[in-house]
């Protein structure tokens, strides 16, 4: 069984053979690593070069954790959030916490926004369970996270005294640099590596996604192998047309040149909503340099068509639109008959509400298209492990390709650095004297 299958009739694009090459070399160049910022391709072997023991140990982890707590804090922002936090909510039964009987312990996220009324009210919740921590960042040094786990570790350690709190948290960051792994190392935490050479919205399928998926009870080994089997299907031995992600990378780069500046992705399974938010991560760090780049925005449906769809039918007609279109869902259920039919819906009677969201996810491709909006479908079986693996890697080979045809090195973020030196000179931080006047002079 196929994890993806792309469908492009629906843009109107015809691949033409100068772009069928470029994407085959670019392909090729994320191999040969011979292009800009190939000290970060760990990721295109990754999945392949994961171990039996590799994997053996963040289930043991994992398992500890596991039997320690009922609630486990992830700590951590962008690309150490939102891989997991992305599998997380697809392969979870949104309801769950409405269950009386809890099998699994709950996975919390921290460290993805500097609220104090979202901190606060989650040591307030976490109370009332017994809990644990991973905290997640590569360079170790990143303000968010460094300052909730300042928060919760301490109250971990008023909890459960220094010597237990330091069971129940487990890092995950660089082999040696950064204030992350010296305080790991001289408190004795657990600790994962995050390999140098894999970039952080690469790093879903390192310790970094993959402890937190383990201890939310997801099957690790299905999530690895489907991005295995999708290494393998867009290897640069794979010619071009058989090669989803060259095919992707191909006809969204012919559609920005043709003028379509946003590309607005998009699913009929509220599930995959973190799917787009890791999505937007990963193409939006990886393209938007050097005045250029695809705008990555996303919509949740049928929900936005209620909000987003005026304007994705009739405004600027900048956009197109990928689909990631669900195959199979897990679940039946069927609309009934209602003998008085005041609600006028007998019409569906008997029919499978995927059937009802089968035929707006059609009629809203036709819509959009005849409205001067390009499709691209992408079509994945179902939501389980193993498929959403094969998507995760699908989408990042597809980046790298897209990034090279782009004519950017996908694989740095010089601009993410800007507000943080502004916001280390506000809060004068030691260093930043003259920077602090500067910019406190400008407010
Ligand atoms: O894992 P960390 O080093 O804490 O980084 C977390 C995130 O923050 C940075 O500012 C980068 O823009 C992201 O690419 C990165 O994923």
């Amino acid at each position: 069984m196929k994890t993806v299958t792309l469908d492009i009739a629906k843009t109107g694009i015809g691949i033409p053979a100068d772009m069928k090459t470029k994407a085959q070399q670019a392909n090729a160049l994320l191999h040969s690593g011979e292009g800009e910022g190939n000290d970060f391709l760990g990721w295109v072997h990754l999945p392949s070069s994961i171990s039996e023991a590799d994997l053996g140990a963040i289930e043991a982890e994992a398992a500890k954790l596991r039997a320690r707590a009922d609630a486990v804090v992830c700590i951590g922002i962008g690309g150490s959030y939102l891989g997991a936090k992305a599998v997380l909510e697809a392969l979870s039964d949104p309801f769950k916490l409405l269950h009386k009987e809890q099998t699994q312990p709950t996975v919390l996220f921290a460290g993805q926004n500097i609220s104090e009324d979202y901190i606060h009210e989650l040591l307030d919740a976490l109370k009332e369970h017994s809990f644990a921590a991973i905290v997640i960042s590569k360079s170790g040094t990143t303000t968010e996270p460094a300052i909730a786990f300042r928060l919760i570790k301490a109250e971990l350690e008023r909890r459960y005294g220094k010597q237990e709190a330091a069971q129940r948290i487990v890092a995950v960051t660089d082999k040696a640099r950064g204030a992350l792994k010296t305080l790991a190392t001289q408190e004795g935490y657990p600790t994962f590596v995050i390999p140098d050479d894999v970039g952080g919205r690469f790093s879903v399928l390192t310790p970094v996604g993959l402890l937190p998926l383990a201890v939310a009870g997801v099957d690790i080994r299905a999530l690895v192998a489907g991005a295995q089997e999708m290494e393998r299907a867009t290897d640069r031995s794979v010619p071009f047309e058989e090669n989803p992600a060259a095919v992707y990378a191909a006809v969204r780069n012919l559609l920005y040149a043709g003028g379509k500046k946003i590309e607005i992705l998009g699913s009929y399974e509220p599930k995959l909503q973190y799917i787009n938010e890791w999505w937007k991560q990963l193409y939006g760090e990886s393209e938007g340099k050097q005045g250029k780049g695809i705008f990555p925005a996303s919509v949740t449906l049928t929900a936005d068509l209620h909000s987003m769809g005026q304007y994705i039918q009739e405004g600027e007609r900048t956009l197109f639109e990928t689909i990631i279109s669900v195959e199979k869902p897990a679940r039946e259920v069927r609309i009934e008959a209602d003998a008085e039919n005041l609600d006028g819906l007998n019409f569906l009677a008997g029919k499978r509400v995927s059937e009802v969201n089968r035929m707006a996810e059609l009629g809203v491709q036709l819509a959009h298209m005849d409205g001067g909006v390009p499709n691209i479908r992408i079509a994945i079986p179902e939501i389980s492990a193993r498929v959403i693996g094969g998507l995760l890697y699908f989408f990042e080979k597809a980046c790298g390709i897209s990034g090279y045809l782009l004519g950017v090195n996908p694989f740095n973020q010089p601009g993410v650095e800007a507000y943080k030196k502004n916001m280390f000179a506000l809060l004068d931080k030691p260093g930043y004297e003259e920077a602090s006047k500067a910019i406190k002079a400008r407010l």
